[in-house]
């Protein structure tokens, strides 16, 4: 059998849930025997790969996160583009089955596709119903505003229904990303990096200088928990306990919150948003991971690559897959199919990080964002909104800081790529 290397960062129940995607391929051919090894977290895994590839070890997919892309759009000599990898191996592939908003963030401008989705997410908030119930909160009714959220955790730590209002995972995918697309703010110029190689950030506007200083007035009063850097680790645990009522998320937290959440019930909702700002609330953007095939291996093995993708991307292993992790069903087919299973119905929320992806065309402030050496910035981000919540900056400076910081990385990538 040909082997065919794919390294993922996909933990816990999701890298559970994968293993078992992969077992069941190989069951089903004899041809080819996909390998899945787990590499760690996104940034772990994408900084293994380059470091594989330059010593010519590299596995033949990688899977890499969301804002990892503008760096692999621009490695041309060691990305096989997927839409090429179909073509070549002759392998029936249709973009068009694919859910815009996902086949948009890994088109380039010529409109090919140059990786394959196969995680897509979006946050979502995931709230506490028993103790909204015990704050005398409806159960049945999420916050919709920011300001429902501090009314909301006010009530829950004065009544005693629990110690903290929310916590976050991902600050900078949802607290500031996401946040400027949900309220229509950029986060840079041309389009947010889809239209050139050398934009500008521009995450220091008003609106965004005012959450950021909201989430720091928050944290002090005890009504937001930071989670910590990156995914933000402690997050998840602050919600299982049931010491924060809410917990802002990727909706592909959704398979450890049922597994964690046993006594108490949960409740769905979509990101809250600012009643003041104009345009608000728009869309919200895709986070996970997409599949990049890497040069340098054998046809043979392309083809294994082309045919294992072609059984990912199918309905039924994508709408099982969506089902239950909480990622997006990111084919029209897979989402057509949980609708004739009746999953939705027998699952309510679980549409709704569909709807709020969806729920509104996107603009050119909310289709996502691609900037080089975007890995890093987010580092940036994460050092800059604990500069905020320790009291060395405020808001203004450390999302000074942010722009300050991450234009000098993606100039130099600019220079390094033009
Ligand atoms: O937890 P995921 O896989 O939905 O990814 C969240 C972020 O998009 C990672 O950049």
């Amino acid at each position: 059998k040909t082997q065919i290397t794919w390294w993922h960062a996909m933990s816990g129940e999701l890298g559970k849930k994968l293993e078992e995607i992969v077992a069941n391929y190989n069951k089903s051919q004899d041809a080819y025997e996909v390998v899945p090894t787990y590499k760690g977290n996104y940034t772990e895994t994408m900084t293994a790969a380059i470091a594989a590839f330059r010593a010519k070890q590299q596995p033949d997919i990688v899977q890499v996160f969301e804002v990892g892309t503008g760096t692999m759009m621009a490695a041309k000599g060691a990305v096989y583009p997927v839409y090429k990898l179909m073509a070549d191996t002759g392998t029936e592939f249709d973009p068009k089955g694919f859910l815009s908003a996902v086949v948009g963030y890994y088109t380039d401008t010529d409109g090919n596709m140059l990786s394959m989705p196969f995680n897509s997410s979006t946050p979502i908030v995931y709230y506490n119903k028993s103790v909204f119930k015990k704050a005398g909160l409806d159960p049945e009714t999420p916050p919709k505003t920011w300001q429902d959220v501090e009314a909301y955790s006010k009530k829950i730590m004065e009544s005693g229904a629990a110690k903290c209002g929310f916590t976050s995972g991902w600050i900078s995918w949802v607290q500031l990303e996401n946040f400027s697309a949900w309220h229509n703010q950029p986060i840079g110029t041309l389009e947010n990096g889809f239209g050139g190689i050398d934009p500008k950030l521009t995450v220091n506007g008003p609106v965004q200088v005012k959450h950021w200083s909201n989430l720091k007035k928050w944290q002090d009063e005890g009504v937001f928990q930071y989670g910590g850097p990156v995914g933000g680790d402690d997050a998840p645990p602050k919600f299982y306990a049931q010491e924060c009522a809410m917990y802002m998320n990727s909706s592909a937290a959704r398979a450890a919150v049922m597994n964690n959440a046993k006594d108490f019930e949960v409740g769905f909702g979509m990101l809250p948003y600012y009643s003041d700002v104009d345009g608000a609330p728009q869309n919200s953007i895709i986070g996970g991971a997409t599949l990049w095939v890497l040069q340098g291996h054998d046809e043979d093995e392309y083809k294994g690559v082309a045919d294992f993708f072609h059984y990912l991307s199918s309905p039924e292993v994508q709408a099982d897959w969506h089902q239950f992790s909480g990622y997006l069903p990111i084919t029209q087919a897979a989402y057509d199919l949980g609708q004739q299973q009746g999953y939705y119905e027998k699952n309510p929320g679980s549409d709704v990080a569909i709807k709020q992806m969806t729920l509104n065309p996107p603009t050119e402030n909310s289709k996502g964002l691609r900037f080089g050496n975007y890995v890093q910035i987010r580092t940036i981000i994460d050092e800059e909104f604990e500069a905020l919540l320790s009291g060395k900056k405020d808001a203004q400076g450390a999302l000074d800081a942010v722009v300050e910081r991450g234009n000098k990385l993606i100039g130099d990538f600019a220079a390094a790529n033009q």
